[in-house]
């Protein structure tokens, strides 16, 4: 997710551990074979996560994808994920991300190309295209199949629906049955009761969780672990995420990925708007620090309130 899948991000979900695969932000494929890792804000990750890590790429030239692709096998990551689901309208312009529902035939062969460069798992991420009837899901899914993929992540919302849509869960259950290889469920998943409802009702074989994690980045734990979080886990986290963030990018772009972030964190509280606008006026790091010590008597809300909240 681009400004949250972050090193900070990903490092605090690990530490409390329970997560079984972790995506990457998004990365252009056209740029990725010529990122050095060093510099790069978003081709960046540790060596202790290679092994669970998806790196996304976007775009539509089948080469450059294949190319990228290869980049990310040799650092030695777990998977790749072929970006067809990017609404936002500079993407859709461009051909690339959730365009490609709309041209099966490049898609496919960006596919097949990718599966050829690469032998580790390749992952689609697509939404449910425009003008959709199950007819047209189900070949789009069986054409993913067919073309290679070892992998769905499907979101259910149409290309330009907005979040305040719900995602239509009943899509999943279609094609999960179209296909033989395993399908991940997306979309308004925000507590362990909804992973349970989204298994029961789709019959998915997994469940790809976004604005949750980086709200409640314990929720792997607390759905395969059981961990309990209280009041001092929430503030553990805020402080981490400033530490780690101003620790790993330099500190203009740790301030604006730490602002992106606010939103998430604060649609865990009662009264999370104000504490998103005291911390959103802090102009560094000691500023956020001492701001997080002044703030006391937060109120937890049983289910964190990010229907709204996204691009
Ligand atoms: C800030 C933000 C950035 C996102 N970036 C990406 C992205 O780069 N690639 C992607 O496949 N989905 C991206 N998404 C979509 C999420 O992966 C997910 O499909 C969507 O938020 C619905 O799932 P959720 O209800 O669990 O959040 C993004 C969402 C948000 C809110």
């Amino acid at each position: 997710m681009v400004g949250l899948t972050h090193l900070a991000l990903r490092k605090i979900i690990r530490e409390f551990g329970g997560c079984a695969l972790l995506s990457m932000e998004m990365c252009s494929a056209k740029a990725l074979p010529y990122e050095n890792r060093a510099t790069s804000p978003y081709f960046k990750f540790f060596e202790e996560e290679k092994y669970q890590l998806i790196c996304q790429i976007i775009g539509n030239n089948p080469k450059k994808m294949a190319d990228a692709a290869k980049r990310i096998e040799q650092e030695g990551l777990f998977g790749i994920d072929l970006n067809f689901g990017c609404s936002v309208s500079h993407i859709y312009k461009q051909q690339a991300g959730a365009y490609l529902l709309e041209n099966v035939s490049l898609a496919s062969q960006i596919i097949e190309a990718v599966k050829k460069a690469v032998s580790i798992p390749v992952s689609i991420k697509f939404r449910l295209p425009t003008q959709c009837t199950e007819k047209k899901l189900i070949l789009l899914a069986k054409m993913f199949e067919q073309s290679g993929a070892d992998f769905l992540i499907f979101h259910p919302r149409i290309y330009p629906d907005r979040r305040n849509r719900p995602p239509r869960w009943e899509y999943i259950s279609v094609v999960k049955q179209s296909v033989s290889i395993p399908v991940l469920g997306n979309g308004n998943v925000f507590s362990i009761e909804d992973v349970k409802k989204m298994f029961q009702q789709t019959g998915c074989d997994g469940v790809a969780l976004g604005r949750i994690a980086a709200a409640r980045p314990f929720i792997f734990a607390q759905i395969t672990q059981g961990f309990q979080p209280t009041i001092q886990t929430y503030y553990y986290i805020a402080r981490k995420m400033c530490l780690y963030l101003f620790e790993f990018y330099e500190p203009t772009r740790a301030l604006r990925l730490f602002k992106k972030w606010l939103p998430y964190f604060g649609s865990n509280f009662d009264f999370g708007l104000e504490l998103i606008s005291i911390l959103s006026k802090a102009k560094d790091k000691n500023e956020i620090l001492s701001k997080l010590n002044k703030i006391h008597n937060l109120k937890i809300l049983n289910r964190p309130n990010l229907i709204l909240i996204g691009q």
